[in-house]
């Protein structure tokens, strides 16, 4: 649906010149919710930008609907524009329009008659759960209903497409889950794909299916959530993802096991269906052994289970070894050292 074929996108020239976006390729498959994160300064924004060529790439292609964006005509570019939605961090609503107003505007901008538009922006608001607000004007709603709006606004035109600034980095936890499940809905609901960018990791556990990980204007890391989640490859992607796992340790806490448990310390991953059988009592039934359960987190990542444990094993050596060799078999299996990477 939308694809980004080895692009790049440089700002300024010469000594000065920087690039924002750095040889990105990376699709976005119809139906998805595609999550990029990455700190302040990554390129999420320019990358965004793209999409509807509100920045021109400096090279490289960029494919909406398998046309390539950078050659449509300026009727064809206000086309796509229509097929793609936009939120914002800010909301960027008008404050001198009602609620109504500020959901009608793109249909009043692409001349839809005034009966169809009254209905479409009922069924939006009803949608967004704000049709007791149609009258009301921005100044009087909270950050969440702001965001409502914006979605509803975004959504006239039915795109296809829904592309997400930071559109829940200036409101509170509960309201950002609120925000979130009403974007699952809008993609559910009315089948559209939605790309997103934010440096909230939680925000990708919640909601996105697939997650591109960026880090000075290139893409670090991409795919799954779950397999990105479950099996990090960079030192960036780990540690966005541990502030949302919590499945990492501090060197107090570690010091502390170290300390409570004498034996070797393992940490054993357990990922879909592994993580509802007894594999570990199994085994150390077998070479009998003991263990002791020292630390354990579990994750839902949308539909597979996550979970991380660390164990401290008890016997010999040798019964030790065997009893890890059959573990890795089925799960992952890292002896927990002084410090982890
Ligand atoms: N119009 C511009 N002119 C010059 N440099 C720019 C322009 N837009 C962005 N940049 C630079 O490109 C880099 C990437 O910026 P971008 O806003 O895409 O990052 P980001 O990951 O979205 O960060 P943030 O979350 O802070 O917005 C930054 O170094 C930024 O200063």
């Amino acid at each position: 649906m939308i694809t980004f074929n080895h692009v790049t996108k440089t700002f300024g020239e010469g000594e000065r010149a920087l690039k924002a976006v750095d040889d990105v390729s990376l699709t976005v498959e119809k139906g998805d919710i595609f999550g990029v994160i990455g700190f302040s300064g990554a390129g999420k924004s320019t990358l965004l930008r793209l999409v509807n060529l509100l920045e021109r790439p400096t090279e490289g292609e960029i494919m909406v609907n398998e046309r390539n964006i950078s050659s449509l005509s300026q009727v064809e570019l206000r086309r796509l524009r229509r097929r793609i939605g936009m939120i914002f961090q800010q909301f960027n609503l008008f404050n001198a329009r009602t609620v109504f107003g500020n959901v009608a505007y793109p249909l009043k901008l692409a001349k839809v008659p005034k009966q169809e538009i009254e209905t479409k922006v009922t069924e939006l608001l009803q949608f967004v759960g704000l049709s007791d607000k149609a009258n009301h004007y921005p100044e009087q709603l909270s950050g969440g209903q702001k965001q409502r709006v914006g979605i509803a606004r975004a959504l006239a035109t039915s795109p296809d497409v829904l592309i997400c600034d930071e559109a829940t980095s200036a409101l509170d936890p509960e309201t950002t889950g609120e925000i979130l499940n009403l974007l699952k809905k809008v993609n559910e609901e009315y089948h559209i794909t939605i790309l997103l960018i934010t440096h909230e990791m939680h925000v990708i556990k919640s909601i996105c299916n697939r997650v591109a990980v960026m880090d000075n204007g290139r893409v670090i890391e991409e795919g799954s959530v779950f397999n990105v989640f479950s099996n990090p490859q960079t030192k960036t992607a780990k540690n966005f993802i541990s502030s949302v796992l919590n499945d990492r340790l501090s060197i107090k806490l570690l010091n502390k096991l170290r300390t409570d448990h004498q034996g070797r310390l393992f940490r054993l991953i357990f990922k879909g269906d592994t993580t509802n059988k007894p594999i570990l009592s199994q085994v150390a039934k077998k070479y009998n052994i003991d263990f002791n359960i020292a630390y354990g987190s579990i994750n839902e990542l949308q539909v597979h289970l996550l979970g991380n444990l660390i164990v401290e094993l008890i016997g010999a050596d040798s019964e030790i070894n065997h009893v890890i060799a059959e573990l890795e078999q089925t799960i992952e299996v890292r002896e927990v050292l002084d410090h982890e990477s």
